[in-house]
């Protein structure tokens, strides 16, 4: 089985240490008992998602979906952030250009993990604004840990979420329950996104969510893959063609969007008013 034996796994390995520039931004491990991967984020200090970081999901992505991976977890190696989103400063009085490329990488990584083959579990063990959420959110369940934050907060910052990303939203927490989210742009406590179901379930350390992780994927055991893939292809297929389709437009729409002088006034307002670290002058 892919993945499982030592060639494979080395493989793997070189591939990513090979890709990336200043090490890993994506460590995966996998266990050559069960065959699941595990994909933890690691670019510092809050895994927010700036081009390379996301070159190196979709590549992981990829690689996972070529080798016939039989599970993955996805996680981060920060104990209090799982991904602070889309890189803000990267939006910033932008390079057209590379948002444009940062944008299209995004629908990527969406496109391959929202419609990846083998199942996917996020361990979401720290907080999860925005593109946080959107990564935990294309996978097919979510453990989270207690005291951190979860939601699409983009009305907060200025914009809407696109179309792609409301839909999995209200999938997985229905369409009234999106609404009042995605207006206010709420960012819901654990307890709250596990009342809503937003989130499926709690742990109270990383290890007892990558345990409720593991029975998760384990529940697929002795369906036939192909029988589980395909059935997870005609629910979420309409979805992901709808986006395909207007894939190019989404991106134009989206670098007009960004680069406004009145989308870049309110983002640089948030910036001031909610990080930490501030705009140069
Ligand atoms: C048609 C198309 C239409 C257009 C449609 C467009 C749709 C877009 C869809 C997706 C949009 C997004 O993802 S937008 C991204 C939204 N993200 C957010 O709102 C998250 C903002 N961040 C936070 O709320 C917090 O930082 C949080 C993640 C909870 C962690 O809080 P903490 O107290 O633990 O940590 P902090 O001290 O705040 O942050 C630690 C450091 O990380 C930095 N940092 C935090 N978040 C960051 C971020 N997103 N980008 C860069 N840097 C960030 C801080 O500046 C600090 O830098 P140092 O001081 O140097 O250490």
């Amino acid at each position: 089985m892919a993945f499982r034996t030592a060639r494979n796994l080395a493989y793997f390995s070189n591939y990513i240490r090979n890709y990336s520039t200043n090490g890993p931004l994506v460590n995966v491990t996998v266990n050559e008992k069960s065959g699941f991967a595990t994909a933890t984020l690691q670019r510092p200090s809050v895994n927010s998602l700036n081009l390379e970081l996301l070159t190196e999901i979709s590549h992981t992505l990829q690689q996972l979906e070529k080798n016939k991976c039989r599970g993955l977890i996805l996680t981060s190696a920060s104990n209090k952030v799982f991904s602070a989103g889309l890189d803000l400063f990267e939006l910033h009085k932008p390079n057209a250009d590379k948002i444009k490329q940062m944008w299209s990488t995004l629908q990527e990584v969406w496109i391959k993990l929202y419609g990846s083959s083998y199942p996917t579990v996020a361990v979401v063990n720290g907080h999860a604004p925005a593109g946080g959420c959107m990564l935990a959110l294309s996978c097919e369940y979510r453990v989270m840990l207690n005291n951190f934050i979860i939601g699409l907060n983009e009305a907060q910052i200025g914009f809407s979420a696109p179309m792609w990303l409301i839909d999995g939203m209200r999938n997985t927490i229905g369409s009234r329950q999106a609404e009042f989210a995605l207006t206010a742009g709420t960012l819901f406590k654990t307890e709250e996104a596990l009342k809503i179901g937003l989130v499926d379930e709690v742990a109270q350390s990383k290890e007892e969510a990558i345990e409720k992780a593991e029975k998760f994927l384990n529940k697929f055991a002795k369906i036939p893959p192909h029988a589980r893939s395909m059935t997870k292809a005609a629910l979420r297929g309409a979805n992901i063609q709808a986006l395909v389709r207007n894939k190019d437009e989404e991106v134009r729409s989206y670098v007009d969007f960004v680069t406004d002088s009145q989308f870049q006034d309110s983002l640089g307002e948030f910036i001031e008013l909610n990080l930490k670290q501030k705009l140069s002058k």
